[in-house]
């Protein structure tokens, strides 16, 4: 993390450079110059009339994310374009925008003790200027000056001169209190720590609640869960992966990135814009989380028997994983199959398989769960042809297949900073038939012998274990041992004692030649990727 970056990930308003709006001190820079003055925080009516532009940006994220649905990470990079912000003020603008939308919960905690109203009957407008507020007092290292009065003046600027009183007054109240002393305040009278957790560390209940259970569920000890939402509201560092045989990492390792601790070809990222590394341009070189890296490796890696040439990924948009894997199966002589239900993400893989040759791979577009109607009809590549025509009508063709289910995406809270405000308990239940449905059409066109990765970027036990427990009693499988194909592409002991990531499912025996029956789940604070489930399994 850079020295300009907080505990939270936020910058440090300490450092101003040359052309900085804030000087050395993190004291914002007299803007005479600009025909504005700066006033003192005691004097509101006096204060500017104009919102700073980074803080706009942010108010204006927050409002696209209330009012349009709107996703913060890509309504951010267009609000910045459309302000014309130099980096360090985007970088600050992101900061505010993303550690507000995360941490909203704690704030609205606090919020709701500082308004005269309640928030629900409070104009969101001025809400989101308060929650914009309140981060920089207790989030970020912004002064209280600062805070204030830029606030008030975005207030004025964005809502009018009534609403920037009321902003003043509310964020003077915030600010009497350091963010421990608001925390003890707000949990002084609370015996449920589940709501404790909530307001501290910022997560629904009903999700601190799910956390709780997969945690005891995967076999961690449930007293973690403080880490596991604290790493939730960190910002995650880019992951970068070299596509086997076909990129490399030089031009990043060049350029301050430092490789990654985890999986090989792997490096860390943390210099700013990816897009000036001509390697990532030209995707040869991926931004990837390293647990996505860690599950295509071990489904390419783990040992089958018999032919090994026709590889699926039966859910593959945007194509991350299949970028990976399909680069692989180059290197082993097989070919992919790249599936997506939507058209524009399947237009995404086929973008994400370009540095792959053109012959080692098809991208179709269609329903996961008619996979096996649907590559009797495909223009398959010409050895998967050749296994359809030696399989005949049966279609179990498959020597490796990825089922990278469409989940509640609960394991990548912190990289949709807005997310975890939107989903409801009902997104879960509401995808557990597509995912049965969809790893059942992944085994009906695996061949005998051959391996189906069941892998979710969630640890919710419903979707992981109880599908998983779902699948098996169909009779057509068996669960390998994930831990071990996951340990045997990691780096050597990284996966070791405490962040051992497999768990035995009771009641599940060992399929033959394994040492055991495992899933794998990985953690933001154990192991610092994406909470993401996988089961490897064979069909008998
Ligand atoms: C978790 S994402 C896959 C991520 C991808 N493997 C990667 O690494 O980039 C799940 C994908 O499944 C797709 N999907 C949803 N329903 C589907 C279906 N019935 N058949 C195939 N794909 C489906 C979604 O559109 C989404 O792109």
């Amino acid at each position: 993390m850079s020295d300009n970056f907080n505990r939270r990930g936020q910058r440090n308003e300490n450092s101003g450079g040359r052309n900085s709006r804030r000087n050395a001190q993190g004291r914002e820079r007299n803007r005479k110059s600009q025909g504005r003055r700066d006033f003192s925080a005691s004097v509101p009516s006096a204060r500017r009339r104009v919102a700073d532009p980074d803080r706009l940006v942010a108010f204006e994220v927050m409002q696209a994310v209330d009012n349009q649905d709107s996703y913060a990470n890509l309504v951010l990079p267009q609000t910045i374009r459309k302000h014309r912000l130099d980096r360090r003020d985007a970088a600050f603008a992101t900061e505010l925008a993303y550690g507000t939308l995360r941490e909203r919960g704690t704030y609205d905690a606090i919020l709701s003790r500082c308004l005269d109203r309640p928030l629900e009957k409070t104009d969101p407008k001025i809400l989101n200027a308060l929650r914009l507020g309140a981060h920089q007092i207790l989030g970020m290292r912004v002064p209280n000056h600062a805070a204030l009065n830029q606030t008030v003046g975005l207030a004025r600027g964005v809502i009018g001169a009534g609403p920037s009183t009321m902003v003043n007054a509310v964020l003077r109240r915030v600010s009497e209190k350091s963010r421990e002393e608001w925390m003890d305040e707000l949990t002084a009278d609370l015996t449920d720590d589940i709501k404790r957790m909530s307001i501290e560390e910022s997560h629904p209940v009903w999700i601190v609640r799910a956390f709780r259970q997969a945690l005891a569920a995967h076999g961690r000890v449930p007293t973690e869960i403080q880490d596991l939402l604290a790493a939730d509201n960190e910002s995650p560092s880019v992951h970068l992966v070299a596509l086997p045989g076909i990129g490399d990492l030089g031009e990043a390792l060049d350029n301050d990135a430092v490789p990654g601790q985890l999986v090989e070809g792997s490096a860390v990222y943390s210099h700013g814009d990816l897009g000036r590394l001509e390697s990532v341009r030209s995707g040869r070189v991926r931004a990837q989380d390293v647990g996505s890296q860690l599950v295509a490796r071990a489904l390419a890696g783990v040992g089958i028997e018999g032919s090994d040439q026709a590889w699926l990924d039966l859910c593959a948009g945007p194509g991350g994983k299949a970028a990976l894997m399909g680069a692989l199966a180059v290197e082993r002589n097989a070919e992919l199959v790249a599936n997506e239900s939507a058209k524009h993400r399947a237009d995404l893989v086929s973008h994400a398989l370009e540095p792959l040759p053109k012959s080692a791979f098809t991208v179709m577009t269609g329903d996961g769960r008619k996979i096996r109607e649907n590559i009797m009809d495909a223009d398959l590549p010409e050895n998967i042809g050749l296994a359809v025509e030696a399989f005949g009508e049966d279609g179990d063709v498959f020597d490796r297949v990825m089922v990278d289910a469409p989940c509640s995406g609960l394991g990548a809270l912190r990289r949709r900073p807005e997310a975890r405000w939107r989903k409801k308990p009902g997104d879960v239940a509401d995808l557990l038939p597509l995912q049965l449905e969809l790893t059942q059409a992944a085994i009906s066109v695996t061949r005998p012998g051959g391996v189906v990765a069941y892998v979710t970027c969630s640890p919710h036990p419903a979707e992981t274990q109880n599908i998983l427990l779902d699948v098996l009693d169909g009779g057509e499988v068996e669960l390998l041992d994930t831990a071990a194909a996951v340990r045997s592409v990691a780096l050597p002991g990284v996966l070791e004692g405490d962040a051992d990531p497999g768990t035995a499912v009771p009641g599940v025996e060992p399929a033959e030649g394994q040492e055991a029956a495992t899933t794998v789940q990985l953690w933001p604070h154990v192991h610092g990727t994406d909470a993401m489930f996988m089961a490897l399994l064979r069909k008998k």
